[in-house]
């Protein structure tokens, strides 16, 4: 055993996401064994264009009928092949930038999401493993990365709610630095989802409801733009306290964690209780923003102590209006990654190299604290260099 660990030498990994908010590819290099992280390498976002955006939302809406994970009814089909043709572009500019990294040993390819129904035992990211092996082999020369997909899968079959699968790599970062009490580290993605650390214990972790989806549709809808850039319209409107009232009477939120979510799971709940309608631009971007804020804070009964900090990444950290919010409405400092010499944009592709590697070395990437599952639990579906599984 003492052997198998000291042999455990961090290898270069990079993970692929292609998260919520339909916004593009984050890919990101790590040096990593699998339980700390030797080194940050670099990480770029490749953006989707509008023809790539409007076909994966359509494959969101041809999913909502799913019953079987394999089925690729509607336009999943050819959204799975334009997804994973886009990892391939993505994959390819980044040798280009940074053909030192061509040696990769392993990669994480999360794909996308688009039905999310762990109490049925579904959740189904398309995104085709053994094909992007295929073209990451001629990328990089042969004999090519092992790649790792279809990360939730086994959590979600084992009885758990599949996601979040970040907390682990959070509760490695986490280790590196100077501890004051729990920390409360902040995913503001499309969904929003926290993880709870205290020294070594498990890390406690749930997906809190929305975080940039509702702001991005809504800002969608009334501008053309799917952003609230910086949180601009936010700061200067203002929030409708009663609606925000209304929407927290929802009973998601008195649940305690393992919990998680669907990216659409809050959308009529919203539109048939926000009267957004009659609000302005900038009050609607405030409300949904203090709608992320509060739903955040009501995990923290949840919680077995209050943690001393909150560090905020995903793109939510770029919006100082959301997090002026969130340290008002959680009552403690919320810091960004980068305050704390990590990146906001990179931190989940990033994870994705971490849990890809976990997976080859067969250590757990979910727990019964973070997603339910029964017991610590490896994952993926593994492509090797030579093509078999
Ligand atoms: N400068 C900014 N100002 C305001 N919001 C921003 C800014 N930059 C990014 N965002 C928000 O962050 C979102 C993207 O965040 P991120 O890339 O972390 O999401 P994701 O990984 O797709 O989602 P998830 O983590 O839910 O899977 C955008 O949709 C946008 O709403
Ligand atoms: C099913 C699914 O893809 N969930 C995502 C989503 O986006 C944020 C939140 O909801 C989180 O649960 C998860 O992603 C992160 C990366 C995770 O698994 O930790």
């Amino acid at each position: 055993m003492a052997k198998t660990l000291l042999t455990m030498k961090a290898l270069k990994a990079i993970g692929l996401m292609s998260g919520t908010s339909l916004d593009g590819v984050d890919v990101a290099l790590i040096e990593t064994d699998g339980k700390t992280v030797a080194a940050f390498g670099p990480g770029r976002t490749y953006p989707y264009d509008a023809a790539d955006r409007a076909l994966l939302a359509r494959a969101l809406e041809d999913a909502r009928g799913l019953a079987d994970r394999a089925a690729r009814p509607g336009v999943l089909g050819q959204a799975e092949q334009r997804l994973t043709a886009r990892h391939e572009a993505a994959l390819a500019a980044f040798f280009q930038e940074f053909p030192e990294h061509r040696d990769v040993a392993v990669v994480g390819f999360h794909g996308q999401t688009v039905l999310h129904r762990p109490e049925e035992r579904l959740t189904v990211q398309i995104g085709d493993g053994p094909a992007l092996a295929q073209g990451l082999r001629t990328l990089t020369g042969p004999p090519g990365p092992t790649l790792v997909h279809d990360l939730r899968a086994a959590d979600v079959a084992a009885g758990g709610q599949g996601a979040p699968l970040v907390p682990v790599y959070h509760q490695a970062l986490v280790r590196g630095l100077p501890q004051a009490g729990p920390v409360l580290v902040l995913n503001l993605g499309g969904v929003a989802n926290i993880t709870y650390l205290d020294g070594d214990a498990d890390p406690i972790a749930c997906d809190t409801g929305p975080a940039n989806a509702l702001i991005d549709d809504f800002m969608s809808a009334r501008t053309g733009a799917p952003i609230d850039r910086n949180g601009a319209a936010a700061a200067a409107g203002r929030v409708d306290e009663a609606a925000i009232a209304r929407l927290m009477d929802h009973p998601f939120f008195a649940v305690p964690p393992p919990k998680s979510l669907d990216r659409n799971a809050f959308r009529e709940w919203v539109a048939a209780r926000a009267g957004l309608d009659g609000l302005s631009t900038e009050d609607g971007a405030a409300t949904l923003a203090a709608l992320t804020a509060a739903t955040v804070a009501a995990v923290l009964p949840h919680l077995p102590r209050r943690p001393a900090l909150a560090i905020a990444a995903g793109g939510g950290a770029h919006n100082p209006t959301l997090l002026a919010m969130l340290a008002a409405r959680l009552g403690m400092p919320v810091y960004t990654a980068e305050e704390v010499g990590w990146s906001s944009d990179t931190l989940e592709a990033q994870a994705f190299a971490f849990l890809a590697m976990r997976a080859l070395r067969g250590l757990p990437i979910s727990f019964p604290t973070t997603t339910g599952v029964p017991r610590p639990l490896t994952g993926g579906v593994v492509t090797r260099p030579s093509g078999a599984q």
